[in-house]
Parts: structure tokens; sequence; C-alpha cells
């Protein structure tokens, strides 16, 4: 915390990078939930530790804020030992979210995410200022639920709540024990693609236990996969996890189906792409059919006057006089280049298109049929080409 930052201003905390070194814990009665683990979460990357019940994952995540005492190694945040750092000053640096929030019954929300601001000793407008902007960021309407108690707001809008008092103090680190896990898939799914967005906003290093490993492809810049004793099988990003699982146990956990997971991680890449024959809605018919023959093709995109997609023709279409405006279907299928090919493929299916045209702004650089995609698909799964870091995993 910055104390000369201006009233309502507070400096944006640095992301750290958080190192466990050789981190054991055996609790009182014997049990050993995490055995000696070494992991290095990097500064401003959302990292997934994933796992079935009992692995650790919990244990793990509770010793980087002294809510669970490590009994060895050491755990640096930043600099600093978290040891060495007072357990007060120490949850200031780090936000913590947890399934069903926490949050204060008989406080209202804006009440709520003030608490931190309040503890530490922030001036009202400064508090104000705050809770307002960060209500607006996690997407709750201030006016309208500001003054509502956490009994007063469906399971999304009080996880909602829960990450606006997270990220008060702004943090530099957040951690999430399975945050989104007690509403309903719908709005988990909403919750998740919020969340995404506000990531790329603050990146912080976040720290996301989950036993979903939907969710954790969906949101991990990198997946640690977890078996019991908070043994590491495998750390890595989603493509590469769902890739080459590095373990049977890795394999298993990620599914038979990791090839179709695989799509919601995988980029377009123009290599995948086909080219059809384009024609314009204003050619001649007789244009269209000799671009057709040309290319040997037997269906050809159509492109209107501002080079947007207006649809397609066949070649039996093409037959006769006139303009390809008056015989050519229209067409909506297209995804922008940024999209997965997940994304491609849902769009196909939905609008039950044969092809998909992949559009970068409004120029149109080619098609996804289902035998490109497939290619793709293959490609991505043999995990020849990286995962495509501009890929918007919505
Ligand atoms: N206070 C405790 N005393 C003794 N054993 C404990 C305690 N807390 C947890 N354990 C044990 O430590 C192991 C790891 O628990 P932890 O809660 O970290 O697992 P988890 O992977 O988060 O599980 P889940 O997905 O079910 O939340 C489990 O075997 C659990 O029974």
């Amino acid at each position: 915390m910055d104390a000369t930052a201006p009233p309502g201003k507070p400096a944006p905390a640095r992301a750290e990078q958080i190192r466990l070194d050789g981190v054991g814990k055996r609790y009182p009665d014997g049990t050993v939930a995490v055995r000696e683990l070494d992991l290095t979460f990097a500064a401003g990357e959302l990292s997934v530790l994933v796992g079935p019940s009992g692995c650790g994952k919990t244990t793990t995540m509770k010793m980087i804020n002294r809510i669970i005492e490590p009994t060895s190694g050491r755990i640096l945040l930043g600099d600093d030992d978290v040891t060495d750092v007072d357990p007060v000053q120490l949850r200031r640096r780090i936000g913590y979210v947890i399934q069903n929030v926490g949050l204060f019954p008989h406080q209202t929300v804006r009440r709520n995410v003030a608490t931190v601001p309040r503890l530490l000793g922030w001036d009202k407008q400064r508090t104000r200022d705050r809770v307002e902007e960060l209500l607006t960021l996690v997407g709750l309407d201030a006016a309208t639920f500001g003054d509502r108690y956490p009994h007063q707001l469906s399971g999304g809008q009080r996880q909602r709540a829960g990450v606006a008092r997270a990220l008060a103090a702004d943090p530099g680190v957040l951690l999430m024990d399975e945050p989104f896990s007690a509403v309903d898939p719908i709005v988990r799914e909403r919750l998740q693609t919020e969340f995404l967005r506000l990531q790329e906003a603050v990146r912080k290093t976040i720290v996301f236990v989950t036993h979903d490993i939907e969710e954790a492809v969906r949101l991990g810049d990198r997946i640690a996969v977890m078996s019991e004793g908070g043994t590491v099988e495998q750390f890595a990003p989603p493509a590469e996890l769902l890739g080459s699982p590095a373990t049977p146990f890795v394999a298993d956990f990620v599914g038979a189906d990791r090839g179709l997971k695989r799509l919601a991680v995988t980029g377009i890449d123009l290599d995948d792409l086909e080219q059809p024959p384009v024609v314009h809605v204003d050619d001649g018919l007789a244009d269209a059919r000799a671009a057709l023959t040309r290319a040997g093709a037997r269906w050809a995109v159509v492109l209107d006057d501002q080079q947007d997609l207006h649809g397609w023709i066949s070649a039996e279409r093409a037959a006769g006089s006139g303009t390809v405006r008056t015989v050519a279907r229209r067409m909506e299928a297209w995804v922008p280049v940024e999209a997965t090919l997940k994304t491609a493929f849902s769009t196909m299916l939905q609008l039950e298109a044969g092809w998909v045209a992949v559009l970068d702004g409004d120029r149109f650089c080619g098609v996804l049929t289902p035998e490109s995609l497939h290619a793709a698909l293959r490609r991505s799964v043999e995990g020849t080409v990286p995962e495509t870091a501009g890929a918007t995993r919505v």
C-alpha cells in the first residue's frame, strides 16, 4: 500500500511471483496433506490447482496466506519469505475469495466491499470512490446493488461482490478457492467470462483452486494437476496439458475427450484456412462461373460492397445470366480470427453451416470447413503447434 498515493487512487500493487520451495504440511493428527512441493506461480498469471478431492489443493493455497502454517519448506512472495511477514500485513497483499464468498450478512454490499479500505484507514471519500469503481468493474450497478444485503442478491451477484471485496485494497495476489462452484452452470460460465476480462484488465497473480477440469482449462494460463499428498503430476499451459499429458494420472484426469477440450484453447491458425474463390455481389454470374471454373470449386464466398461477408453461391445457382446478388445465399457464419477452434465449431453447428468465414476486422481471411477444422484439431492434439497466445478464451 502506498501511503503517498492521492486519495481514491491507490498505487496499483505489483503482481508478485509466488514460489513454493519444498513446502510440506503434516496436520497434528499425522495426515500428510502436502509432501514436498516445489512450484512457482508466475507474476500476473492465473495458475489453477486442480485435482481430486483431498489431494491437498486447499491446504496448498491456505499456506500461501498463512491461514495454514507449513510444517516444512518455505514460501516466497516476491522476495519475502511469508513466514517473516506479519499475517495481517500479508493478507492485505493477498486477496482471498472462497466458495459462498463469506460476505458479512449484516452489512450492505458497499460496506462489505469497503472492509479492507476501512481497516487500512482510508478516508471516506477515497473508500467510497474505490467501492464504486470496484462494483462497476465486477459488473454490479452500485445504485441498484450497493445498499442491498447479501441475502438480497443472487448467488452470482454475491460472488461478484466477493471478488470486488477481495480486490478492494488492490492486492497484487489473489487466492481463489472454488469461487464459482456454488452457482449454476450458466451463471458460472458468465462469471468465468467476466472474470477473464477482469484479469485481462488487472493482471494479478492468481492461484485458483477447482476440481473442475473444464473450468481449469477455460481460466488457467497454467494448470497444476495434483494427486494425493499435493504431488504435482504436471504444471503446464492448458493446450500442453491436454495435448501431451505427462502421466497416466493426468491423461485420466483430463478425460478421454481431451481433444475436444483442447478446441477451447486452440486459436485459429491462418494456415488452417481454406481459400475458396471469392466473388462480389455485383459481379455478373458469368464472372462467378469463370471464377469457379478457374479454382475448380463447387462454391464461392460472396462479399458485399464493403468487402463484408454476404454469403455464398454454388456452381448450380451460378448458371444463367444476371448478377451474383440475385442468386447468392445469405450466410452469417463467421468468426473473428482471434476466436478459438471451439467457437468456430460451435458457430458452424449453431448455424448449420458447412463452413465458417474467418475475418480479421472486416478483412476476409478464408474459411474453415469440417475438413480443415478436423486437420486443425489433429494438429492441435498432436501438439505440434503451441497454443495461440491471442486466442480469446470465451
Ligand atoms: N485440519 C486437518 N486435520 C487433518 N487432516 C486434514 C485437515 N485439513 C485437511 N486435512 C486432510 O488433508 C488432505 C488434503 O486436504 P485439502 O482440503 O487440502 O484437499 P483438497 O484437495 O482441497 O480437497 P477438496 O477438493 O475436497 O476441497 C485431506 O486428506 C484432508 O482430509
